[in-house]
């Protein structure tokens, strides 16, 4: 049997950067306001897998008015949330993620944020597809006012 599942989540640029995205550090003027590091891709992606096992959100297992969260590195939340999917009996089959931000530009560190996903899912890299698109300049992204991201997971039995 397969599930499948998908997340959204949205952060707000402010402060100093770097903006940490899939546990990658890019360089940018802003960070992302957040209770944890702001990493709007694990966020998007732990919604998805949350969603394919019909378990809720993050919001729900790691609450933003929880101190034990503040400043957390949102890799510790997504291998957290993987573990309740191979508690649930699965692996991944496959993830396939969108970044919008109109900036910074994230070409250059797609690859990296990809590795880093397939190592906390236990599984390869070509199982793990990340991209990025700007929004033309137009809605909140496109005035530079944060980042958004979807993702999309297909789990498989194990
Ligand atoms: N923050 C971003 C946004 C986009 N890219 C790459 O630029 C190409 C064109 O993007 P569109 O806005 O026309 O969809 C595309 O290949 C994106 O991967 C980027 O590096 N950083
Ligand atoms: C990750 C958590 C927990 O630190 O907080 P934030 O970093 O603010 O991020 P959000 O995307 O609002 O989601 C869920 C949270 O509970």
């Amino acid at each position: 049997m397969m599930r499948i599942g998908h997340g959204f989540d949205v952060h707000k640029f402010g402060g100093q950067g770097p903006c940490i995205l899939a546990g990658v550090a890019v360089p940018y003027e802003q960070g992302l306001l957040a209770h944890s590091d702001g990493d709007v891709v694990l966020h998007a992606l732990s919604d998805a897998l949350l969603g394919a096992i019909g378990a809720g959100d993050i919001g729900r297992h790691f609450p933003d008015t929880d101190a034990a969260y503040a400043g957390i590195d949102s890799r510790i939340l997504l291998r957290d949330v993987f573990a309740k999917v191979r508690a649930a009996g699965y692996v991944l089959g496959n993830a396939d993620v969108t970044v919008m931000a109109q900036a910074p530009r994230l070409a250059p560190f797609i690859d990296a944020m990809a590795a880093n996903i397939a190592e906390d899912l236990q599984a390869h890299v070509s199982q793990v597809n990340v991209k990025a698109t700007t929004t033309e300049k137009l809605g909140f992204v496109g005035r530079k006012e944060g980042m958004a991201a979807e993702a999309v997971v297909l789990l498989v039995k194990a």
